[in-house]
């Protein structure tokens, strides 16, 4: 379900918080919305489930406004609030039924369970919520926006405060739901990596304003389109050297090499060293991060806003 956020504007009093943003979410992508602290990430996620009102600006949902057919928007989008808390004394299965019965779903009991079983929380679903680790309570906040097969998530930073494993447990399952179900998952995150990982889409914010937005691979591609071959020779070391020189810039870190050269460059890299039949232990190519096309983004606003001298 296609998602079109048109020239939003919200203020806080003196604050402006939303300066005009436009982009799409693809039906069915997996898309990271970036910015520092502040850039409106929130705001902007409060005003697509409907829980805020826009100064100006439309946003639809699946062609429905959020304004105008807020309830049915409603029914349609899963939020993952920033913060979500539940009632320490209750168990998690206790939790996810008291939702399911609020959204007035039928077949409660198997959906519940199905849930429980999709964030891994079975075992763990008749214990009270109190006992239940930060990654634990995300994952059963995840379950209870997943329970009504929303065709939209909405996840504010859901890997806030988790542990490595808690992070990677719920990697895993948004790679899991982003696989198996046809739901559009709107994410932010501070974390580049993470949303390099998750997302095939991304917005970048920066004091309510669009910086960027468009597929991940192309804007690594529109900041910097080198790659990184590392390779790691076993024997006839001086010869494997001798085949990268002119390749592009090499290191000789001891153990690799690691030439930095053009896509198109790696190729006939990559070949003259199959072509040669050196012996290698381990042959990798790095493409550029995200980072780069985000401190680029930002870098942009700073650029318009320095004063001439
Ligand atoms: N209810 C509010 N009242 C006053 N100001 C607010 C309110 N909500 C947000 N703001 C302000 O609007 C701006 C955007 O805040 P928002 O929480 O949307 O940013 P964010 O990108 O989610 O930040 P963070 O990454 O720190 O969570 C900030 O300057 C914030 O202080």
């Amino acid at each position: 379900m296609k998602i079109t956020i048109t020239d939003v504007h919200k203020r806080y009093g003196d604050v402006v918080a939303l300066d005009g943003p436009s982009f799409e979410v693809p039906s069915g992508s997996t898309f990271g919305v970036l910015g520092t602290n502040g850039a409106g990430k929130t705001t902007l996620f409060e005003l697509l489930v409907g829980h805020d009102r826009p100064d100006a600006g439309r946003i639809e949902v699946g062609g429905l406004d959020v304004e105008t057919a807020g309830h049915r928007v409603r029914e349609r989008v899963g939020f993952l609030p920033e913060h979500s808390g539940f009632p320490p004394s209750m168990t998690g299965r206790e939790v996810l039924s008291v939702h399911a019965r609020i959204r007035g779903l039928s077949g409660r009991t198997a959906r519940i369970a199905e849930c429980l079983d999709l964030v891994g929380l079975s075992d763990a679903a008749d214990r009270a919520v109190s006992g239940y680790s930060n990654g634990m309570a995300r994952r059963l906040g995840l379950a209870s926006v997943l329970l009504s097969r929303p065709p939209v998530l909405v996840l504010d930073e859901p890997t806030a405060g988790l542990d490595p494993r808690g992070v990677a447990a719920f990697h895993r399952l948004i790679e899991r739901i982003d696989r198996e179900t046809d739901a559009t998952v709107v994410i932010s995150s501070h974390v580049l990596s993470e949303i390099e990982r998750l997302c095939d889409e991304v917005a970048i914010l920066q004091d309510g304003r669009l910086r960027a937005a468009g597929a991940v691979d192309e804007l690594r591609r529109s900041v910097d389109d080198h790659v990184t071959v590392v390779c790691q020779p076993t024997a006839d070391r001086a010869a494997v050297l001798e085949a990268v020189q002119g390749h592009g810039d090499v290191t000789d870190t001891g153990d690799t090499l690691e030439i930095v050269c053009d896509r198109e460059d790696a190729f006939d890299l990559v070949a003259t060293l199959g072509e040669q039949q050196h012996r290698l232990d381990g042959l990798e190519v790095h493409e550029p991060g995200l980072e780069a096309a985000f401190h680029e983004a930002l870098a942009a606003e700073t650029d318009d806003t320095e004063v001439p001298a």
